[in-house]
C-alpha cells in the first residue's frame, strides 16, 4: 500500500457530513412536489411556481434557493432554471428520470434503518423488524418497480458476454435467481431468441417481473418459480444461471453454499453470471468509496452481508466447483459482471 496525503478533517467537512440528510430531504421533496417538472425548460420565479404547485411561496423560495445551493437548480436574475442537462435525470418525462430510485435509496425504510446504525453496529447486523432477509419484504416490491435504467448498463454488459457463447448452443435455458424486475434475463432473451427464462423470487415480487416480460413482448418465454432461493426446487438443468446483486446480502460462506446449489442446477458446460459491487483487495476506501458505502447499506439491511472483493468472488466460484472465473467492467455499468463455468 502506498503512503498518500493524510486525510484532513475540517469543521466545514464535519458540518457537511452532519447535515447530509438535509440534501436527501431536499431531493425527496423536490421530486414529491414535482418542482423540476414544474420548472421544465423554463426560467421561473418562486411566486408563480408556488401558485402552480399549490405550496407556500416563502417556503418554496427557501427550498428553491437550497436546491440551487446544492447544484440541483440554477439561478438566473433571481429566477430558477434546471441545471444544464438537468432534465435528463430530473424530469419525469425522461427515460433516465431519477425519481423512482428515491423510493429505494431515500425511502422511509432505508432512512429509518440508518437512524439505527449504532444498534446495528453493536449487534452486527439488521435491527429493523423487517429487512432484506424477511420473506416477502415489501421493499423488494418497490425495488422491482423502481430499479429502472440504472441496472441496464450491467444487464447489457452481461448479455454482451453471454451472447457469443450462447449463440451456438442448442438451447439457452436460463435460471434468473432473485430476478426482481427481471432486466438481466429480459436483456438476454430479447437478443437471443432461443433463450427461455425461469425467474426465482418471492411470490409478491414475481407478478412485477412477469409484467416487465410482458411489456417487452416476451412473456411467452418467462416462467416464475416463487419461493425461497435456498430451498425451492429449481428445476433445470439450465444452460445459464444468473444471480445478480444478491450475494452481497450474505457472507462468503453462505454465498458459496448458494453457488453450490446453483452449480447443481446447471448443465455440464453451463455458465453462471453474477453481478455486484466489488473492490480489489488492497485498494483504499478513500480512493474508491462506493463499494464500501454500499457495505454500510448491507450492514443495516442484512445479518451478514457486505461488498465482496474480486478475490472473494473468485474463491466463492472455485469453492463451489466452477472453473474459469472471469471479471468484466464497463463505463456504462455501475456493477461488475462475473462469469464462471461448469466444466
Ligand atoms: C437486491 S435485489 C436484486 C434484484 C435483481 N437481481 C437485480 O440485480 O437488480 C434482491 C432480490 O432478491 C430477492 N430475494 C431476497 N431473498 C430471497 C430469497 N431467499 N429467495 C428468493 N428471492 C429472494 C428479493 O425479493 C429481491 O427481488
Amino acid at each position: 500500500m502506498t503512503e498518500t496525503e493524510p486525510t484532513t478533517v475540517t469543521a466545514k467537512k464535519l458540518h457537511e457530513i452532519m447535515r447530509g440528510y438535509v440534501k436527501t430531504a431536499l431531493l425527496r421533496t423536490a421530486i414529491e412536489l414535482n418542482i423540476f417538472d414544474g420548472i421544465g425548460d423554463r426560467t421561473v420565479d418562486a411566486d408563480g411556481l408556488a401558485r402552480a404547485l399549490g405550496v407556500d411561496a416563502r417556503a418554496l423560495r427557501i427550498t428553491l434557493d437550497s436546491l440551487a445551493a446544492i447544484g440541483l437548480l440554477r439561478t438566473v436574475d433571481g429566477k430558477y432554471a434546471l441545471p444544464v442537462d438537468g432534465g435528463k435525470f430530473l424530469l419525469s418525462s425522461s427515460p433516465t428520470f431519477f425519481g423512482p430510485s428515491l423510493k429505494l435509496g431515500a425511502s422511509d425504510w432505508e432512512w429509518d434503518a440508518q437512524k439505527r446504525l449504532t444498534e446495528a453496529v453493536r449487534k452486527g447486523g439488521a435491527v429493523m423488524d423487517s429487512h432484506a432477509l424477511t420473506p416477502e419484504f415489501d421493499y423488494w416490491e418497490d425495488f422491482a418497480e423502481n430499479t429502472t435504467w440504472f441496472n441496464n448498463g450491467a444487464a447489457e454488459l452481461m448479455a454482451e458476454q453471454l451472447l457469443p457463447w450462447a449463440k451456438d448452443r442448442d438451447s439457452v435455458d436460463v435460471l434468473d435467481v432473485a430476478c426482481s424486475h427481471g432486466y438481466y434475463g429480459v436483456n438476454l432473451a430479447k437478443a437471443e431468441p432461443k433463450a427461455r427464462v425461469w425467474g426465482v423470487d418471492w411470490p409478491n415480487v414475481l407478478p412485477i417481473t412477469a409484467k416487465n416480460y410482458e411489456r417487452n413482448g416476451i412473456s411467452d418465454r418467462f416462467s416464475g418459480i416463487p419461493g425461497d432461493m435456498f430451498s425451492v426446487p429449481l428445476g433445470g438443468p439450465y444452460d445459464v444461471v444468473m444471480i445478480t446483486n444478491v450475494l452481497h446480502h450474505f457472507s462468503a460462506d453462505t454465498s458459496t453454499n448458494l453457488l453450490r446449489r446453483l452449480f447443481d442446477a446447471l448443465k455440464p458446460g453451463g455458465r453462471i453470471a453474477v453481478t455486484g459491487h466489488t473492490f480489489v483487495e488492497g485498494e483504499r476506501p478513500e480512493d474508491k468509496p462506493l463499494p464500501y458505502l454500499f457495505s454500510q447499506i448491507m450492514l443495516v439491511m442484512t445479518d451478514e452481508g457486505e461488498t465482496h472483493s474480486t478475490k472473494t468472488y473468485e474463491r466463492m466460484f472455485t469453492d463451489a466447483g466452477f472453473v474459469n472465473p472471469q471479471i468484466f467492467t464497463a463505463e456504462k455499468a455501475m456493477h461488475t459482471v462475473f462469469t464462471a463455468d461448469k466444466a
